[in-house]
């Protein structure tokens, strides 16, 4: 199976969004290497236009959430049909950010994955314990009910990333060996071909380690994805086809 390491922009991406995927695309020699998947997830606003000017350099892009229904009187909402005709081919859902700022349920996330596959997207499905969580010993079946809840019935193909949601943005990170307990709980819950993607504070400086683990099929990148200078070397510790 193919790494795929994304990033995810989050509400960042004006000014020098532009410079940053030109110089990766400049480290990279002009195009991505082909022996993984390399996927941005920029804000809504500037989706179609990357999409657009960027995927013949060989990098995916997706949204980073989408309304389960097609279409309607939803405002400020995008759906997934929206984001396909950006030329994006995944969307997040699920994200801890959402499920916390949007109190989005674990139904709320299984429609929004059904939606993307309806529309021709790979979702890529957030999950995650809370600190208060994995210091009570319940992670797993946190994230088990999660899973159970949240992943779509439709057919298709689908990512699940899991993301501690105390590993997002602060530089603290799982063990080596917590991350590869949780990623064979979740592969034995999963299709064999289900991408498995650790995201929480990868960095240049730890992303070898993570992503060598059995069963990290690649990462979601949140601060680190912003800058080429850390995307760069995240990206090519990265193993090719695995
Ligand atoms: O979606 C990405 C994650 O929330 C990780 O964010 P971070 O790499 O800034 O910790």
């Amino acid at each position: 199976m193919k790494s795929l390491i994304a990033g995810n922009w989050k509400m960042n991406g004006i000014g020098q969004a532009r410079v940053e995927i030109e110089s990766l695309i400049e480290r990279f020699g002009g195009s991505m290497p082909g022996d993984r998947d390399i996927l941005i997830c920029p804000p809504a606003t500037i989706l179609r236009d990357f999409a657009r000017s960027y995927s013949d350099e060989g990098i995916q892009f997706g949204g980073q959430d989408c309304h389960a229904n097609t279409s309607g009187a939803h405002t400020g909402d995008i759906s997934a049909e929206m984001i396909a005709d950006t030329g994006a081919s995944h969307v997040i859902v699920g994200h801890s950010e959402r499920r916390a700022d949007h109190g989005e349920s674990d139904e709320i996330v299984k429609a929004k994955a059904n939606a993307a596959l309806r529309a021709g997207l790979t979702p890529i499905i957030c999950v995650g314990e809370t600190r208060e969580q994995r210091e009570a010993g319940i992670a797993q079946s946190v994230v088990g009910t999660q899973l159970e809840g949240s992943l779509p019935d439709a057919a298709g193909v689908f990512v699940v990333a899991y993301e501690p949601v105390w590993a997002i943005g602060t530089g603290l990170t799982p063990t080596i060996q917590d991350i590869a307990e949780m990623h064979d709980f979740i592969r034995a819950k999963t299709p064999e071909s289900t991408r498995l993607l650790y995201g929480g504070s990868v960095k240049p400086g730890n992303a070898q380690e993570i992503l060598a683990i059995s069963n990290v099929n690649g990462a979601l990148v949140g601060g680190a994805s912003l800058k080429a200078d850390d995307f760069f070397p995240i990206i090519n510790a990265a193993p090719g086809q695995m």
